[in-house]
């Protein structure tokens, strides 16, 4: 059964370095079964709205809800709810593929029998079965992320954050990887929240989530992106609304409720 509750809800959320505003008032919402991606380019805040969004930074300003749990009120509860698959690779790579999905499992306190058939249907789940014995340095880059993938969603999270996830893919990879979200997304169990900078990658978003100079500059369907900025291809919207941003409040959110 799906939850209603929001994967991930942001309000307001600011952070300023001495005089550089990193967020200005970042108001972004997940919801369960949504696939959402965050497009900006250097210096947008993608870094510190991450570091926010692990824990690792408390914002000046604002609210960030895991699962419903707050990160300020309740850090143990909202971090339980989270997964992530960071931009480097965090596996051991001296370790079994078994090994690092069970060090991931023990870490969040499962008990063993849960933990190997979570791991059992993980691994099974991206294809990685037969992978389990193997030492992870073996691995192409994409398994390593099927890996990556498979160790963040064992705790079940409610929640899953995915950083330049494909950075040094090759492209079959990178479709790989992508069509494996696809179907989380379509079993509703999880809400994701992509970042890239590559706009192609947006194609299969249920959202798209412009984030420039800290503010959100857009929030809508790739379609309602590509129409709002009067463009034919979603890459050229993408150009136009960075050389030209909306003022503050000018464009309404489009395709999330307040
Ligand atoms: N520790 C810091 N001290 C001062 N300014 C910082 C610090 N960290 C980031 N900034 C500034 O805050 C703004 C947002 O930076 P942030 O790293 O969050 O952006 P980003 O979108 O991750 O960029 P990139 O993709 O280049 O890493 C930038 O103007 C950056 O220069």
């Amino acid at each position: 059964m799906v939850s209603r509750e929001d994967a991930l809800r942001l309000r307001g959320v600011s952070k300023n370095y001495g005089p550089v505003k990193a967020l200005a008032g970042v108001d972004l919402t997940v919801r369960n079964g949504e696939f959402v991606v965050l497009l900006g380019p250097n210096g947008a805040g993608k870094s510190t709205l991450f570091q926010i969004l692990s824990g690792l930074f408390v914002p000046d300003a604002g609210e960030v809800l895991v699962g419903g749990f707050d990160m300020r009120r309740d850090p143990i509860s909202a971090l339980k709810r989270l997964g992530i698959v960071f931009q480097q690779s965090t596996l051991d790579l001296e370790l079994s593929v078994y090994a690092n999905l069970m060090f991931h499992a023990r870490l969040h306190g499962l008990p063993g029998s849960v933990a190997r058939e979570r791991i059992a249907s993980e691994m099974e789940r991206f294809g990685i079965a037969g992978l389990a014995r193997e030492t992870t340095r073996k691995l192409s880059g994409g398994n390593r992320r099927r890996v990556e993938l498979a160790r963040a969603l064992i705790h079940r999270p409610s929640f899953l954050l995915m950083d330049e996830a494909t950075v040094g893919l090759d492209p079959p990879s990178r479709r790989d990887l992508l069509a494996h979200v696809a179907r989380l997304r379509d079993e509703g169990q999880v809400g994701l929240l992509w970042s890239t900078h590559l706009v192609d990658e947006a194609s299969e978003a249920d959202r798209v989530v412009v984030l420039h100079r800290g503010r959100v500059l857009f929030d809508g369907t790739p379609r309602e992106m590509t129409a709002a900025a009067g463009e034919a291809e979603f890459g050229d919207a993408f150009m136009a609304m960075l050389a030209s941003p909306p003022e503050a409040g000018a464009r309404e959110p489009a395709g999330v409720a307040p």
